[in-house]
């Protein structure tokens, strides 16, 4: 007799909307105790495998590359090039890198990281009146910002905070973590204002072509809270996607997890002391025709007994009711490498991006020609 195995009914929408409502995060579920992760954070086995690399040749790689940034300021030209060199190849092959000595002090990094570390481990009680939905927050708790739109839930909270333009009115951030988020956010505009330069470079373009565009112009801070998980092999901390920003600046932690798609196989992002990671998003490979690349990646569970936490810094200008178009740069684009997206303005992508939620599949597919 065939047995089938039948998995028992379960109602995904109410237990989707009762987790929702404890407005205690996965932080909450891991507090009362529990041992088994509930049904709505399992991810189909398929999208937790590492399948073999289409190419066995690719795995000498091992890793994406460490760029030496010089604290900013090249002794000569011939590091300066080099570093844009390497730029170059990395935002081409991997769309990711990591950069050291990128000129903001370690211990603002290490503060940073025990803000938010603070806000995610203060009482229910005080984390509940932060809880909200609500996207036009300048400073919003939440957990899993696509939970009714993807497929399984991610074993992770988030506060996303807008600090340009238009920042919150710093009584608006809770005094746990205000100081330093200010402080760091100003920091990573002048880290990024100085990237995109580098890129423009790596482009061939005019030192100033990205910060003409208004590439570095928003920043959207996600600081992400992954709690240990009973049953890491059964979820994710981070369903894969790729970022629908220009550019992020990403503060890791020393627990690993991070992996990036590249060419069928997931990478591991190994934890570099005092590098923050930078990859590229989706309206960069967009503007660039394809010339630089916004890679899949996403994130383990965290395994280990400590939370783990990120903060992921987005230049996009989402929040911000702008007109501009963007398309292919114009420069670099011909008749033998014609436009290959159609322009949009940065808040229909993100408003498309968003509405799709974190599925595995790239929104830029909807912007090709
Ligand atoms: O937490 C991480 O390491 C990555 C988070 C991430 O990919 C994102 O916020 O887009
Ligand atoms: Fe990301």
């Amino acid at each position: 007799m065939e047995t089938k195995n039948i998995a028992p009914s379960f109602d995904r929408a109410s237990e989707l909307k009762a987790f929702d409502e404890t407005k205690t995060g996965v932080k909450g579920l891991v507090d009362s105790g529990i041992s088994q992760i509930p049904r709505i954070f399992h991810h189909s086995s398929v999208k937790l495998a590492n399948p073999e690399p289409v190419s066995s040749d690719l795995l000498h790689l091992k890793t994406i590359p460490t760029i030496d940034l010089g604290g900013r300021v090249f002794e000569d030209e011939l590091k300066h090039k080099n570093a844009i060199e390497k730029i170059k190849e990395a935002a081409e092959k991997w769309g990711f890198f990591q950069v050291i000595n990128h000129g903001v002090s370690l211990e603002l990094l290490e503060k940073m990281k025990d803000g938010v570390r603070g806000f995610h481990e203060q009482s229910p009680e005080v984390r509940k009146d932060f809880y909200s939905r609500d996207l036009t927050r300048k400073f919003q708790y939440s957990s899993n910002f696509d939970l009714y739109s993807s497929p399984a839930a991610n074993w992770r909270d988030t506060v996303a905070c807008t600090m340009d333009p238009d920042p919150p009115n710093p009584q608006d951030i809770p005094e746990i973590c205000r100081d330093v988020t200010i402080e760091y956010s100003e920091q990573v505009m002048n880290l990024g204002e100085f990237l995109f330069t580098l890129l423009s470079e790596a482009l061939g373009l005019n030192p100033n072509h990205l910060n003409d565009m208004d590439c570095s112009k928003g920043l959207i801070m996600l600081c992400h809270y992954y709690p240990p998980c009973p049953e890491p092999d059964l979820t994710l901390g981070t369903s894969q996607h790729a970022d629908n920003t220009f550019l992020t600046v990403l503060l890791p932690d020393q627990i690993e997890g991070l992996q990036v798609l590249r060419e069928g196989y997931w990478f591991n992002v190994p934890h570099v002391p005092g590098a923050l990671i930078i990859n590229i998003g989706d309206l960069l490979q967009l503007i660039t025709n394809d010339k630089f690349v916004s890679l899949e990646h996403r994130v383990l569970a965290n395994r280990a007994t400590r939370a783990r936490v990120s903060v992921a810094g987005f230049f996009t200008t989402a929040m911000r009711p702008n007109p501009t178009m963007y398309g292919p740069i114009r420069e670099l684009v011909s008749k033998e490498n014609p436009p290959k997206y159609r322009e949009t303005t940065i808040r229909d992508y993100t408003a498309y991006f968003s509405a799709k939620g974190l599925d595995g599949t790239s929104a830029l597919l909807h912007f090709k020609i």
